[in-house]
């Protein structure tokens, strides 16, 4: 189990901080996906646990100890795989995984049965006289994948693993993560992609300006959210529907997220009262990305 507890960071010289009173739980066999705009935080978190930066307030443990005690005793528990490629371009798929292998200590007959794991797991078998400069954008994201794996880590973090990649490997990692966790490994996955989010975690947590928005299993986010009711209509404008929630205009539809306990029924009654003559009513539930847009009044991909 990871735990982040009030985990604060300011960059030197910045005039805000990175990230404020994070906390945050992962066990084993989760996927925790970290949902964030750019600059919310969330390579500055992962780097946290990646070791690149040391904890300035707050604290992390994993098992109920310090994360710079479970670095030094055993650094293979905790895995990255970054955004930017992690290997030597000028080796081979095979070669860069014999030359992480040994750099990470792994004895002879484990490291064969490991590179030979690792390799099939992101299927690069056929790839593996391949140089790595000369793999797809696809490719060299899966060999990230592997040379992570090497050491069987318990925690795997991802700092956006998809970036660029064609959908076909961005469907084979997406997989490939899921079953990393359903084997018993705590995962982060930080994207600003929602539909890979809504994908791949089991738990979601909400980063905006380096805070914890909201946390917790997808299902409860969404359904803890509030009632989205979209509405055309001549003659609406901002003010007559304010009464009903907040108001968000688009370009053919008015959007009201509803105040808590109100529903679409009393809204479309009071707008026919006063004479609206309603085109189209749509009403459910917020998906994520709505959820975030209510939560932060931004786009994921602003
Ligand atoms: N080295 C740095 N020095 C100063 N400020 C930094 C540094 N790195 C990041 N920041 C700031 O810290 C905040 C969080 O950045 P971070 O890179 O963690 O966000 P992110 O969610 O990973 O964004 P992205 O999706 O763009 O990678 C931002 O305001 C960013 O400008």
């Amino acid at each position: 189990m990871l735990e982040l507890h009030q985990l604060g960071y300011r960059y030197p010289h910045a005039d805000k901080a990175a990230l404020a009173d994070v906390s945050l739980a992962v066990p084993r066999g989760c996927v925790l996906g970290l949902l964030g705009p750019n600059g919310a935080g969330k390579t500055t978190l992962i780097s946290h646990l990646s070791g690149a930066l040391a904890v300035q307030s707050g604290d992390i443990r994993i098992d109920g100890q310090p994360l710079q005690q479970v670095r030094a005793k055993a650094p293979t528990r905790i895995a990255v795989a970054p955004q930017d490629q992690a290997f030597y371009p000028m080796l081979t798929v095979a070669e860069n995984l014999a030359c992480f292998a040994a750099a990470g200590g792994l004895s002879r007959a484990r490291k064969k049965a490991r590179i030979d794991i690792c390799t099939q797991f992101a299927q690069l078998e056929q790839f593996a006289g391949v140089r790595a400069e000369r793999l797809s954008g696809g490719l060299k994201r899966r060999l990230n994948l592997a040379i992570a794996l090497l050491p069987e880590p318990e925690l795997m973090l991802f700092d956006e693993p998809t970036v660029g990649v064609d959908p076909q490997s961005r469907a084979f990692i997406l997989d490939a993560i899921k079953s990393l966790a359903q084997a018993g490994a705590a995962v982060i996955y930080a994207s600003h992609y929602m539909e890979e989010i809504e994908a791949i975690a089991d738990r979601v947590a909400i980063l905006d300006q380096g805070r914890v928005l909201r946390e917790g299993p997808l299902d409860a986010l969404l359904s803890q959210s509030a009632m989205l009711l979209t509405l055309a209509a001549d003659g609406l404008d901002a003010q007559r529907l304010s009464r009903f929630g907040t108001v968000e205009q688009g370009a053919a539809h008015w959007r009201i997220h509803l105040n808590a306990g109100t529903g679409p029924g009393p809204v479309l009654a009071a707008l026919e009262a006063e004479g609206i003559e309603v085109r189209q009513a749509e009403f459910g539930r917020h998906d994520l990305e709505q959820l975030f847009m209510a939560l932060t009044h931004r786009s994921l991909r602003d």
